[in-house]
Parts: C-alpha cells; sequence; structure tokens
C-alpha cells in the first residue's frame, strides 16, 4: 500500500536563509511518528511545507500523490500550532468543527444529514457535546484545542498532521485526545505526524521519532533512542502510559 506520507530531500528556505536542509520523512498506514527537536529547529516549518501551506524543494508525495496535483484534501487533517482565534463574532464549536467537513461537500452545498451526524460525532469524541453551540472564545485552551482536532477529525482523515497539539493543554484535555487518536490509528489505520514538546499521554501511541536539529535530521527511531541532549527540551516525553482505551461514546465511523 502506498505511503500516506514520502518526503524526499525536502528543503525550505524562509527570510533568514535555509531553515529545512534535505529532510527524508516516511510515515506509513497506521504509523504514529513524532517530530522532536529544539525550539527553532525548523519543525513547524518542515511540516507546513509538507502540507503544502508553502513552498520547498525535494519531492514531497501524499499517499502517493506529488504534493502540487494532490486533490484529495479531505484525506489530510491538519492542525496548526496554536490556532488564533478569530476577530469579530466568535464561531461556535459546530460551525468550527463543521468547517472541516468542506472538502467533503460540493461548492456552496449546504450541510447534509451525513455531515451533521459527522459533526456531531467528532463533538462527542472530544468530549464537548455540552459546548457544542457555545462561542470557541469561552472555551479554554485545552478545550478549544479539542474542537480544533474534532475539525480535522471529521473530515475523517487518513493522515493527521499536528503540530504542538498539547502544548498549553490541560491534563484531562491531553488525555482525551491521546485516547481518541489511539483509538483511530488502531482501528482505522490512521496514521499520525505530530511535532511535540512534550509527549504527556501520546507517548505510548508513537511508533517512531524523528529529530530535528537546525533543520536536519538527526536521529529517527524508538523514543526510549532520544538522546538526553535531545530531551533536554522535552522534560515531560516522560515515562509510558496507558492511553488506549476506546472512547466512552463509541468509535468514530
Ligand atoms: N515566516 C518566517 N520567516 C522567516 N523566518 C522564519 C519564519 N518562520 C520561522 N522562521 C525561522 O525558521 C526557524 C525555524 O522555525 P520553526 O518555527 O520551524 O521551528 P520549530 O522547530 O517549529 O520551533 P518551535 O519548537 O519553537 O515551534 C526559526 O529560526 C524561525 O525564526
Amino acid at each position: 500500500m502506498t505511503s500516506p506520507l514520502t518526503a524526499r530531500g525536502v528543503e525550505v528556505d524562509l527570510a533568514g536563509g535555509p531553515v529545512v536542509r534535505g529532510v527524508d520523512l516516511t510515515v506509513g498506514t497506521g504509523e504514529f511518528v513524532t517530530l522532536l527537536g529544539a525550539n527553532g529547529s525548523g519543525k513547524s516549518t518542515l511540516v507546513r511545507a509538507l502540507v503544502g501551506l508553502i513552498p520547498a524543494r525535494g519531492s514531497i508525495e501524499l499517499f502517493g500523490t506529488p504534493l502540487a496535483r494532490f486533490r484529495d484534501r479531505w484525506r489530510l487533517g491538519y492542525v496548526p500550532q496554536r490556532p488564533g482565534s478569530s476577530s469579530g463574532v466568535p464561531a461556535t464549536v459546530r460551525e468550527v468543527v463543521t468547517s472541516g467537513r468542506l472538502a467533503h461537500r460540493p461548492l456552496l452545498g449546504f450541510a447534509s444529514r451525513s455531515d451533521r451526524a459527522a459533526v456531531d460525532e467528532a463533538i462527542s469524541h472530544v468530549r464537548l457535546g455540552a459546548k457544542a453551540d457555545q462561542p470557541i472564545t469561552e472555551l479554554s485552551g485545552g478545550q478549544q484545542q479539542r474542537a480544533y482536532i474534532a475539525r480535522a477529525l471529521v473530515g475523517d482523515p487518513q493522515l493527521l498532521v499536528m503540530d504542538e497539539p498539547t502544548a498549553g493543554v490541560d491534563a484531562e484535555s491531553a488525555s482525551v485526545l491521546a485516547s481518541l487518536i489511539g483509538h483511530l490509528v488502531d482501528d482505522h489505520g490512521m496514521a499520525v505526524l505530530m511535532v511535540a514538546h512534550e509527549l504527556g499521554p501520546m507517548r505510548a501511541l508513537v511508533d517512531r521519532a524523528v529529530v530535528i536539529d537546525a533543520g536536519r535530521v538527526s536521529y529517527e527511531g524508538p523514543v526510549d533512542g532520544v538522546r538526553h541532549d535531545h530531551a533536554h527540551d522535552h522534560p515531560h516525553i516522560g515515562a509510558p502510559e496507558r492511553v488506549r482505551p476506546v472512547p466512552e461514546e463509541g468509535p468514530l465511523g
């Protein structure tokens, strides 16, 4: 089967010069890969290039299709680093999550019954049912992050790319997310690429760690093998935790 992500020789230059330099990275079906590295090493820049938000040199293929020709956007879910809150009238949780179904809908089409059911289900899986019609700005940081992850998941992606999804998130939210994502990886074969500083409860899900140092891959292998001098920026990589229970409210899809 074709890997969800295959990247070879990826290079990104930003205003100050080269930020990502010759990175090779593969994420297989049902595989959970975490990107670690010091602040400013280029992790966010790399994932933004891999999902097509910024230009890069080298070869990037999603599900076997070169990025420039990739059209099946629904297969890719992306949770950016610390999404900013919008100005003006804030969207409700339901509106934010519904926006994640856009790739499934005809242009200007209204949400179908199956879209609405998928939205309700995703909101329930991140345990925000009671807050569905509240403005997202009224939620705690951890709850907002759960809503953004529900938005990425409601499209039923086969590859989920997340940039520090649990940074600054309360312990309960981190554990809800780890449990849900573990279920999607184990039972639905979803692949994950996650930038992280603190693995927390996600640690038990990680199949492979890739450490980025000054824009290059400096280590690839088990999390346990990440050297302390790489880990010093990750004081919370921590011990494995048990996080695989299926979410209480039942499986997605
Ligand atoms: N838009 C930009 N223009 C110019 N330089 C940038 C831009 N975005 C990031 N950089 C620089 O690129 C380098 C890598 O930044 P990046 O955010 O990718 O690192 P990171 O590993 O994700 O860091 P962190 O862990 O702090 O999120 C940094 O030196 C940063 O200052």
